[in-house]
Parts: C-alpha cells; structure tokens; sequence
C-alpha cells in the first residue's frame, strides 16, 4: 500500500528544465554521456550541528516505478515555445515513453547522521536519467531530512520521555503530513496520531480526546465519566476546558469511579496556560489524591526550544505531543539540499571531475566521484572524510576543510572507519534490503549517542569534522586555479 502511493507514473514530477536539458542531451547525441550527481546539503538545518537522513525508501520506491506513461507523452507533446511550436520532438517523446532507469545509485542508509557537504546520496548513469532525477530526489529526501531532524532536536529536549507526533492537521498537505509522521518516527518520536501513518508505515498510534468532547456535555464531569465508560483503557482526560486544576481534580474523580471498576485512568492532557506551573500543580493533585502513576501529557505548539526551558523550570511533564512545529519544521521550513554535477565520463573510460564555482567559497562544489569516509572510535564519531573512489584515500588520511583550507586533521590513527554511501541500486534495480522504520530509528537513535553533545545542543553548536580528503582537496584546487587561471588569461 506504502509503494502504491509512490509508485502511480510520476516522472512527470520534475521541473520543466529538468526535461528541456534532457532533450537538449538527446539531440546533441549526449544523452547516454555517463554522468555522476550528489545530492547534499550545505548547512545542517535549525541552525544545527547534523542532520538526520530520511526519505531514501520512498525515493528508491519512486525510481523503481520511475516510467512516462501515454498521458504523460500526449501531454508533453502539447508543450509550446515563444513561437507556438511544440518544445520537444516525437522521437525524443518516443523515446522517454521507452525509458527505463539504468542507473547506479549509492547512499546513506536512512537514519545516518549526516554533515554538511557531504553527499547523503550519489547517482550515476547515463546525463539524461540523471538530470530527469534531480528535483524529484531533492522533494522526497529534503523534506523527510528536515523533519527527522527536527523530530531528534524535539526528542533530545524531551529526554527519556515520549513525543507523541501531533502534526496531521497543520501539515503541508496529504504526503507533507504522511512523509512527515514518517520522518518523524525515525528521527525519534514513539507514536503519531495519524493513523494512516500507523498503519502505512507500523508506527505505534496514539491519543487522548479533544475540547469539543468535553464541551458536547452538559458538564466536564460528566465528559470524563462517558469517556470512561466507553473507553476505559485509554482514559487521557483532557483537564483544561474550564479551570485546569479543577479539571485535574475532577479526572481524579473520575479515576477513582475507574478503579472501583478495575480499570486504571492513564493520565490527563495539558493544552494551555503556563505548563510548568501547571504541571507542578497537577502532580500534586494527582499524587495526593492516590494516582502518582497518572501520566500528564502537555501539548500546545511546542518545540525543542520551549520543551528544554519547561524541563528548567521543573515542568512535570512526562509525555510530549508536538504537533506544528515539527511537522512543518516551523523555523526552518525547508531544507537546502542541493544535486550536484561532478564528474563524467570520457570516451576512454575514465572519470572528468566537473567543479562549480563561486563567489561564496560553500557554494564552489566538490568535484569526483564521490564517497564519505567515517572515521569513529567506540566513543563517538571523529570525523567524515569526503574522497573520489576513482582515486582511493591519500596515504596521508587527512581531511580539510572545504571552507578553510588551513583548518586539518589527521584520521589516520582512528582505525574504525567505513564508507557512508552504500550500494542502492544498480542498473535501475534495487540492490538493497528494504529496512524496517524500526531498524532505521534505531540506527538513527544509536549514531546521535555517538555524536558529541556540543554539536547536538541547539545554541551554537561545534562544528563536526568533515572535510576533503587532503588528495581530492590538491586536485580541487588545481582545477579552480586553471579555471581562474584561463579566465585572467582571457
Ligand atoms: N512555562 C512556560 N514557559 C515557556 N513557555 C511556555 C510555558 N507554558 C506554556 N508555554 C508555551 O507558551 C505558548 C503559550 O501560548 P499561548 O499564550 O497562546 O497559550 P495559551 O495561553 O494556552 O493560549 P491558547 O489557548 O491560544 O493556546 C505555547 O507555545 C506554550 O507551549
Ligand atoms: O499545538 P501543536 O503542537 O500543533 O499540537 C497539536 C494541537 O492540536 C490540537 O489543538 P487544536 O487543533 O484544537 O488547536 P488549538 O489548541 O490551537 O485550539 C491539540 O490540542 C494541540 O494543541
Ligand atoms: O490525541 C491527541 O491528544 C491529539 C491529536 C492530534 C492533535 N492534538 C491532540
């Protein structure tokens, strides 16, 4: 059911000059120039340390279906110029309804933590099937990249205690809010209240009632009492459509009617006013009145930020529900993940790394064939070294960084190390397992802890170590040289 939501023909779901380079490679004969793109991100997201990748499922289920169907061809053939003629020839038409991917795909398995520049996915194959793919794989692997990571920040504040990912109603439509429970769970959230979600993608569902509940009774009392007749294994009574601590008062009424009856009231739900107060006072309430067990679950727009000053001020909040703010990544709606050309093929076979410059030195891009090379002890993670795997590492196993080239570290003496990019796809095909979210969560909860908490914490966070390999770095900067070179030369 998951795949079929990706998997209507959606090639069309691409910029249209994604398609005008694409026929502009089939008419000059270059269409099957083999070509490598990366796809990275320059800066982690929320003015961060990390971040965390997602999205790689769905993009590997949108390539595997990847076709133009007869609609799709009908429909680009109606596309005109200025001068009203039709933008694409039929053989070329013709030949996108016959297409079939081909290419190679390397990534980082979902859940990795990842940094800046490196390349969290790689594509090789023929320039046209590469090119169709960029904005396509940007769509599905930004956004989901951007809420598992806003979802870590939200759990890393919440500590121990669950985060219940409130967000369907204020997410950015059906696959915003669908890719964002998704995204959400692997970046450390324990449940969704969206049960497509649930039942889509395994994530446990939760959830307690809303206001118009309480309302739609004569009293709160008698709200409490019905939900717990009809419900009484999930009695989550939401306490503040009135007066809170009354509310709180009267749930413990009601918890008691529920025990004589051998069920047990689970907690309540906070949902405006001071929350730290509040939470102080409710737990003294409940605990007086025999229900020390009773959960106090507290909602109402919070993130990261607001969560770590209510665990300041001594919140006794012991679940989370984060709804908007997450699952729009309110402060930072959009990731800025970008898909790089760096290298193609010659008629001899070999590899022309391609570079971009630019006036912002973390815009002049990496040119190669690239892979990310982590270096770890059993403590935490030391470094990632970016390298072009036609070269292999220099035997000098140093990195710099690509922004200031005078900053550089040896890893040569970290002996745990290991390629990020794995293979994916080959010739068009799967080659790698489909991963439970399960086991994608869990890598990407065990990978935080090897983070060192200064680049984790939210206000101005060390800078992880990842730079370019010190050969690849010579060869960069030997290709902006000639490139500035000739342009003085001019
Ligand atoms: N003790 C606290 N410290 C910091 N922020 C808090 C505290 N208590 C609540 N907040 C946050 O402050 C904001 C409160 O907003 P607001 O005043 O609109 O809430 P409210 O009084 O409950 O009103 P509404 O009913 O419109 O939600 C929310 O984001 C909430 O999570
Ligand atoms: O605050 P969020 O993090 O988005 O969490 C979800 C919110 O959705 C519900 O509110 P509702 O839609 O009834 O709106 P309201 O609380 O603003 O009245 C719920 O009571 C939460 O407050
Ligand atoms: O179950 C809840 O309490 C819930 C679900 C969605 C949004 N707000 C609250």
């Amino acid at each position: 059911m998951l795949k079929r939501l990706y998997q209507p023909p959606l090639a069309l779901l691409t910029d249209l000059y994604q398609l005008t380079m694409a026929y502009g490679y089939w008419k000059l004969g270059r269409a099957n120039q083999q070509a490598v793109f990366h796809l990275f991100f320059r800066k982690p997201p929320f003015k961060g340390g990390y971040a965390v990748t997602a999205g790689l499922q769905q993009a590997i289920d949108y390539l595997e279906a990847y076709r133009f169907d007869d609609s799709d061809v009908t429909y680009l053939a109606e596309l005109t110029g200025n001068d009203g003629q039709p933008l694409f020839e039929k053989a070329f038409l013709d030949e996108l309804r016959d297409l079939k991917l081909t290419v190679d795909v390397d990534a980082m398995p979902e859940g990795t933590v990842s940094f800046g520049q490196e390349p969290m996915l790689r594509v090789k194959g023929p320039i046209l099937q590469c090119q169709l793919l960029e904005t396509p794989l940007l769509n599905m692997i930004n956004f989901q990249t951007l809420i598992a990571t806003k979802a870590s920040r939200i759990r890393a504040a919440a500590g121990d205690e669950p985060v219940l990912e409130f967000g369907l109603r204020r997410a950015q439509g059906i696959d915003g809010a669908i890719s964002a429970s998704r995204a959400a769970y692997i970046g450390g959230c324990a449940a969704t209240s969206n049960v497509l979600a649930g039942k889509l993608f395994g994530i446990p569902v939760k959830g307690t009632h809303a206001h118009s509940w309480v309302m739609s009774f004569d009293s709160e009392l008698e709200s409490f009492e019905k939900y717990a007749e009809v419900m009484p294994n999930n009695c989550v009574f939401l306490v503040d459509t009135y007066d809170t601590l009354d509310g709180v008062r009267q749930a413990c009424q009601v918890g008691k009617q529920l025990r004589r009856r051998g069920q047990e009231m689970v907690g309540i739900r906070l949902d405006s006013g001071d929350l730290a107060y509040l939470s102080i006072e409710a737990r003294k309430i409940l605990d007086e009145e025999g229900f020390p067990n009773a959960t106090i679950v507290a909602s109402n727009d919070l993130d990261e930020h607001i969560m770590e000053s209510l665990k300041n001020q001594g919140a006794k909040i012991a679940v989370w529900g984060v709804g908007t703010k997450l699952a729009t990544a309110f402060d930072q709606p959009a990731l800025g993940g970008v898909y790089k050309l760096a290298a193609m093929q010659r008629e001899d076979g070999s590899w022309q790394p391609k570079v971009k410059l630019s006036e912002q030195a973390i815009k002049t891009s990496i040119p190669g064939m690239l892979q990310v090379r982590r270096y770890q002890t059993g403590q935490g993670l030391i470094g990632d070294m970016i390298y072009d795997e036609t070269r292999g590492i220099d035997p000098r196993e140093i990195i710099v960084d690509s922004k200031d080239t005078t900053r550089r570290k040896r890893l040569a003496e970290h002996t745990e190390s290991f390629d990020l990019l794995t293979p994916t796809m080959r010739d068009g095909v799967r080659v790698s397992e489909i991963e439970p979210l399960e086991a994608i969560r869990a890598r990407a909860l065990e990978q935080l802890q090897l983070v060192h908490p200064t680049i984790r914490r939210f206000m101005n966070p060390h800078e992880y170590p990842v730079g370019l390999d010190i050969g690849l770095h010579e060869v960069r900067n030997r290709m902006i040289h000639d490139i500035r070179g000739s342009q003085l030369d001019d």
